[in-house]
């Protein structure tokens, strides 16, 4: 039977902390519609911190994370983890450098994965806001943010997601169709950039789409 790892309070609560202060932000953004939504934080090399499933994520307390492996099994509580939490370990299993992952369901969000489903990605160029993800320098850049198909079974988002990788293409974050945005960061702070950049790219896509249909 493996080791079940003995718990660092204070590290979990500070985790807690500040995935709570991540989704007051978000969720007062409107972003977090009706529970949905999830958030994490590496805990450490093995182990992330996720929001339990079925939350408010809005108005999360300290009692409404909790910790698994990077397989996605519960460790120390009986507590059913998100439903998505195959998509929030994949990302830690891939990158040690990642600290945080953000999934939210905004307006933009969604509309923008309809819309862009068929193309399979939404590509941006010319925005300076596109140096807010890290690694891009110039707004003389394509940045890309694929579009997957929606799925009940996460090992099939799990599969496009290693795919695209695998392929060797930048990935800072996707849309799912119909459904909401994954991205992340190596901190909380960093994850909360991505989400906030590619928010607003999304918002004036959107908006050039309606302006010259
Ligand atoms: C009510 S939203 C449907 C599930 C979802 O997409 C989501 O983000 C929240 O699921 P969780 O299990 O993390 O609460
Ligand atoms: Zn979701």
């Amino acid at each position: 039977m493996p080791d079940t790892p003995r718990l660092d309070h204070a590290r979990l609560a500070s985790c807690a902390r500040d995935i709570a202060d991540a989704g007051r932000e978000l969720g007062a953004r409107g972003w977090t519609p009706a529970t949905s939504s999830n958030f994490s934080m590496r805990y450490d090399s093995q182990h992330a911190v996720v929001t339990i499933s079925g939350r408010d994520k809005g108005r999360l307390g300290v009692d409404d994370v909790m910790v698994v492996d990077l397989a996605g099994k519960p460790v120390g509580t009986a507590s059913k983890p998100s439903a998505e939490t195959a998509l929030h370990v994949q990302m830690y299993r891939r990158d040690p450098q990642i600290g945080a992952v953000l999934h939210t369901h905004s307006h933009n969000q969604t509309v923008a994965s309809r819309l862009y489903a068929q193309a399979g990605v939404v590509r941006f160029a010319g925005y300076e806001l596109q140096k807010a993800i890290t690694g891009y320098t110039t707004h003389e850049s394509e940045l890309d943010l694929p579009v997957f198909p929606n799925t009940q079974e996460m090992g099939e988002l799990v599969d496009r997601v290693d795919a695209w990788l695998d392929a060797g293409k930048p990935l800072h974050g996707y849309l799912i169709d119909g459904h909401g945005i994954y991205t992340w960061g190596r901190t909380m702070a960093e994850a909360k950039r991505h989400l906030e950049a590619f928010e607003f790219l999304l918002a004036c896509e959107l908006d050039l789409r309606r302006l010259t249909a």
